[in-house]
């Protein structure tokens, strides 16, 4: 049973090898910031609300992320284990996770912190050319990830729950020290 969170800087890389484990491993990859995405697009409630924040590089309220969360891990799919990509992103959310996944009988998860220097996840986004990834909101970002979600690291360290991968590497050496890791 693999059940996993990925931590780290915008552009270092999470998604992707978020994406290619939970293939490998067939479990879902849950991606907060794809799901918010999506719904922006489909301009549901959660998406309309959500717009702002997104769009402006800041994090969107917890009540929404967390209700998502939730409701997602709730579906029979996410019973054989999961890969979660961008949630938490802050204390306060961690705390919440580590309470639900308690009371919903799913323990055991392990904090992949995949690390990468800021020049290097800027140069990567500004390739990427998302809407939300100009160098002003990205920018914002950064601060954002150095002030509410790297704290994370210690918060998992202090757990016992933190693994580490060095994203400053070609892709597919990610993920083979990756699997080499979650092996361990
Ligand atoms: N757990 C979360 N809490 C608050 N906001 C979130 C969360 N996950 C995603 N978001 C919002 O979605 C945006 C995009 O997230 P994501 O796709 O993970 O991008 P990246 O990792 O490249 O910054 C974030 O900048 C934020 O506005």
């Amino acid at each position: 049973m693999t059940r996993l969170i990925f931590l780290g800087p915008p552009g270092a890389g999470k998604g992707t090898q978020a994406q290619t484990l939970a293939e490998h491993l067939n479990i879902p990859h849950i991606s907060t910031g794809e799901i918010l995405r999506q719904a922006m697009k489909e301009q549901t409630p959660l998406g309309i609300k959500a717009q702002s924040y997104v769009d402006s590089g800041e994090l969107v309220p917890d009540q929404l992320v967390e209700d998502l969360v939730q409701e997602r891990l709730d579906q029979p799919d996410a019973k054989n284990g999961w890969i979660l990509d961008g949630f938490p992103r802050k204390v306060t959310q961690a705390a919440f996770l580590e309470k639900l996944l308690e009371a919903i009988h799913q323990g055991g998860e392990r904090v992949v912190n995949l690390d990468a220097p800021d020049e290097i996840v800027i140069a990567r986004l500004l390739a990427r050319g998302r809407k939300d990834d100009t160098e002003e909101v990205i920018r914002r970002r950064l601060e954002v990830y150095r002030a509410e979600t790297a704290p994370l690291i210690d918060y998992y360290g202090d757990r016992k729950k933190l693994l580490t991968v060095n994203g400053n590497q070609s892709q597919e050496d990610v993920t083979g020290e990756l699997q080499k890791v979650i092996a361990s």
